[in-house]
């Protein structure tokens, strides 16, 4: 099942291409990411996917349909630009935001005050928003998006503004959502974020797709595909003569990088290591998505 769906989408603002040609579907219950260098077309992306602007060509589907006003209270948003009421207190803004989009307000608060608690925010639950720290107020930013218990969650650029710590209590609730079975799109520049978040992601550099997949696929495709291989006895060393499909050999002080032939699995390569000599460890060497992320906007700037 697919909760969000792009077919061939492009937008155009004073007749710059911001949005070209995109493709691209959310599946339900995963963390897809939306990444890319600042001015990608991101959140132009989000607001096409929320009907705050529409498309000039192609087609959008959430929740298998166009997002009709009933559907959109099924969605929660973290936008870019933050506000909040500056003048209400904690508590009463969540509930009545919950209540905005159609929760009771008696498990409105019941809801507020648990996600307060796991935000360690409950203490401050009285005070108004204006009189906490800009951190906080990111992170009641990111309450206000799921307080009404959401299918789908939105979240631009969740992290900007969080300490380690805040990151790492709004990376549990994200997954948190995951597991019971909530949709997340998370815009982001951190791509350490992404690769232990996200199940897939989209890339996207200047309006067009550049990356699209699972995060353990765009890894692997990008990887140098080699195995570094540590032996138990350095005579272990002998073992890799003996195999063919192996195009070069770089040794370390300790372990050694097999690079094997075009088309060779480096699977296969080690089950033959495996049977020739004691193998204390190894590692197929993959490179981060950071670094697939610069890699591929550079070489696109090169083009
Ligand atoms: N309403 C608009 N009118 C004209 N141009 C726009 C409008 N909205 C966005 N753009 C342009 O579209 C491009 C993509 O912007 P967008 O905000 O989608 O990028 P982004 O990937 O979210 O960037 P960032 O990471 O910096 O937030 C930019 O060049 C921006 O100037």
């Amino acid at each position: 099942m697919h909760t969000v769906e792009f077919e061939s989408v492009s937008k155009s603002f004073a007749e710059k291409d911001i949005i070209e040609d995109i493709s691209f579907s959310v599946r339900s219950g995963e963390i897809f990411g939306l990444l890319g260098p600042n001015g990608a077309g991101k959140t132009t992306l989000i607001r096409l996917l929320l009907d705050i602007i529409r498309p000039d060509v192609g087609e959008i589907r959430v929740f298998g349909d166009f997002l009709s006003s009933a559907a959109k209270d099924r969605i929660g948003y973290l936008p870019e630009e933050r506000g909040l009421y500056r003048k209400m207190k904690l508590l009463e803004m969540l509930v009545y935001l919950a209540q905005l989009k159609g929760m009771p307000k008696k498990q409105a608060q019941l809801n507020a005050e648990s996600l307060l608690k796991s935000l360690e925010l409950y203490e401050h639950r009285n005070k108004k928003v204006e009189e906490l720290s800009k951190g906080m107020q990111q992170q009641i930013q990111f309450l206000s998006a799921i307080i009404h218990n959401p299918e789908l969650v939105i979240l631009d650029e969740p992290f900007s503004g969080l300490d380690p710590l805040s990151t790492k209590a709004v990376k549990a609730r994200i997954l948190e959502l995951r597991n019971s079975g909530k949709t997340v799109v998370l815009s982001t520049h951190m791509m350490e974020h992404a690769q232990t978040l996200c199940n897939r992601i989209l890339m996207l550099n200047k309006g067009k797709r550049v990356l699209y997949g699972t995060v353990d696929e765009i890894r692997r495709e990008h990887g140098k595909n080699s195995l570094i291989v540590e032996f138990v006895e350095k005579e272990g060393l002998n073992a890799i003569r003996e195999i063919s499909g192996i195009r070069k050999i770089t040794e370390y002080e300790k372990s050694v990088e097999i690079f094997p032939e075009e088309g060779v699995n480096t699977q296969i390569l080690l089950k033959e290591l495996i049977h020739r000599a004691e193998i204390l460890c190894f590692e197929q060497s993959l490179p981060s998505l950071n670094e697939i992320f610069i890699e591929t906007v550079e070489s696109a700037v090169n083009e």
